[in-house]
């Protein structure tokens, strides 16, 4: 976790709700970034933004269905750990949840990745992801080991 935001910073807190999806085999889906995007070509857990006034599973459950057309019942997201990043422009706060149970055929949504990958946690750090994301790999590559 970073929080290297001095006190009083004015930095805007960004919530994002994010998905760590495994597989039967125990792999983790990561989805690409299109290049055009703010940290585009980096690898990322699936999930988005929350709105005003939205549960952040609420929001996980919309953004995996509108970004992979995968169904997720809000009761099979397990809390899991949680990120908390400066970034320069805003300060991100993104909760990451454990989907083992979902259903639908995986369809990318091109605005939303253009690439995605099955991979053990173990080989995640092969994958350049946002710096955010770091604490939360640890953790999902710890879960694994134990
Ligand atoms: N979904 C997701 N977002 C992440 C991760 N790590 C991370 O730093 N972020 C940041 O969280 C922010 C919100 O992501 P987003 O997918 O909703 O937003 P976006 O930049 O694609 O914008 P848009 O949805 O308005 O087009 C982005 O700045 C993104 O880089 C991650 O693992 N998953």
């Amino acid at each position: 976790m970073q929080t290297s935001d001095s006190p009083g910073s004015s930095r805007r807190l960004l919530l994002v709700a994010a998905a760590a999806l495994f597989d039967s085999s125990g792999r983790v889906l990561i989805t690409q970034r299109p290049h055009h995007k703010q940290l585009g070509g980096l690898w990322e857990f699936p999930g988005g933004k929350v709105e005003l006034g939205e549960a952040p599973e609420h929001a996980l459950v919309r953004e995996l269905k509108e970004e992979l057309d995968l169904t997720v019942e809000p009761d099979a997201l397990d809390p899991f750990a949680f990120a908390s990043h400066a970034y320069p422009d805003f300060h991100l706060l993104m909760p990451l949840y454990v989907v083992t149970k979902f259903g639908g055929v995986m369809r990318l949504d091109p605005n939303a990745a253009q690439d995605a990958a099955w991979v053990k946690p173990a080989d995640l750090r092969r994958y350049e992801m946002p710096p955010a994301d770091v604490v939360l790999v640890n953790r999902l590559i710890e879960r694994n080991a134990t």
